[in-house]
């Protein structure tokens, strides 16, 4: 389980401060996949980044199984599988050394990293490319690597940055497939969009940012019901004051 405290971060620019989030309050359960959607520069991605410990908030406070971020983040890295925004690949190597780099980052011993590669290249899709050098990887293939890797030492919570993005739409199905495996083995899944028909596709419930702040959160149902509007896209459009992200 994941919670977010009325977390707060500016960055400094030369024109002045950037309020990138602007007191973000949500709980992710386990069992459940919750989905950050917002337009382009809502503060998603600034709000993954501090989940994940690679940015610390001005203000607020983050657990993660209960674990609190800013006292204890190497611990809270242990239970978290992250797929950044940028995905990192290691280019000169294969998608399977890939994947063993990071099981040994997390201490594993090669037969558990063997077991986890075998496990989780079937589930994903990408036998076929577990060997070969990932130089030179569509979009997708990296994609897969960077979830597989993130996903090596089993953490109980996921964290993806928009992790359909650049994906056609056999890959986007599949990876959509991926993520409620993910959930329906009781993993805490967070991913963000900002694409409201990819978040109503898989979200049990919805976490609707706009300019840094929580505008709307509940399931499909609930925020049509709070909107009153029958139709989800009409609800978001109302939530956030625009059709921005409407359309993929
Ligand atoms: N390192 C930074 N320095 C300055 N401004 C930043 C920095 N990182 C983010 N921002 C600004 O903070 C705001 C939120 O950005 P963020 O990347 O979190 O949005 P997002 O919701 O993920 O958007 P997108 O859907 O476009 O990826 C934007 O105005 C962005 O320009």
């Amino acid at each position: 389980m994941i919670t977010a405290e009325n977390l707060h971060k500016g960055f400094k620019t030369k024109s002045g401060t950037v309020k990138a989030v602007d007191g973000v309050d949500f709980t992710a359960l386990d069992g459940q996949i919750t989905g950050l959607l917002g337009p382009n520069g809502a503060g998603k991605t600034t709000t993954l980044r501090m989940l994940y410990t690679l940015m610390k908030p001005d203000a607020g406070a983050i657990t993660v199984d209960g674990i609190d971020a800013a006292a204890d983040p190497a611990a809270v890295r242990q239970v978290l599988g992250v797929l950044p925004d940028a995905r990192g690949v290691y280019k000169r190597l294969t998608a399977r050394e890939n994947i063993a780099y990071f099981g040994q980052l997390h201490g594993l011993s090669a037969a558990t990293i063997a077991e986890r590669t075998r496990a989780l290249s079937a589930a994903l899709d990408m036998e076929e490319i577990l060997d070969r050098q990932t130089d030179g990887f569509s979009q997708g293939q990296r994609t897969k690597t960077a979830i597989a890797r993130a996903l090596v030492h089993d953490p109980r919570n996921v964290i993806l940055d928009e992790p359909t993005n650049g994906l056609d739409v056999m890959t986007t199905r599949a990876m959509r497939g991926f993520l409620r495996h993910l959930r329906d083995e009781g993993r805490c899944v967070i991913f963000s969009s900002h694409i409201m028909q990819e978040v109503a596709a898989l979200c049990d419930r919805i976490v609707i940012i706009a300019k840094g702040k929580v505008v709307a959160a509940g399931s499909a149902d609930e925020l049509r019901e709070q909107f009153h509007e029958a139709n989800l896209e009409d609800a978001f459009v109302k939530a956030i004051g625009s059709e921005e992200g409407l359309h993929a």
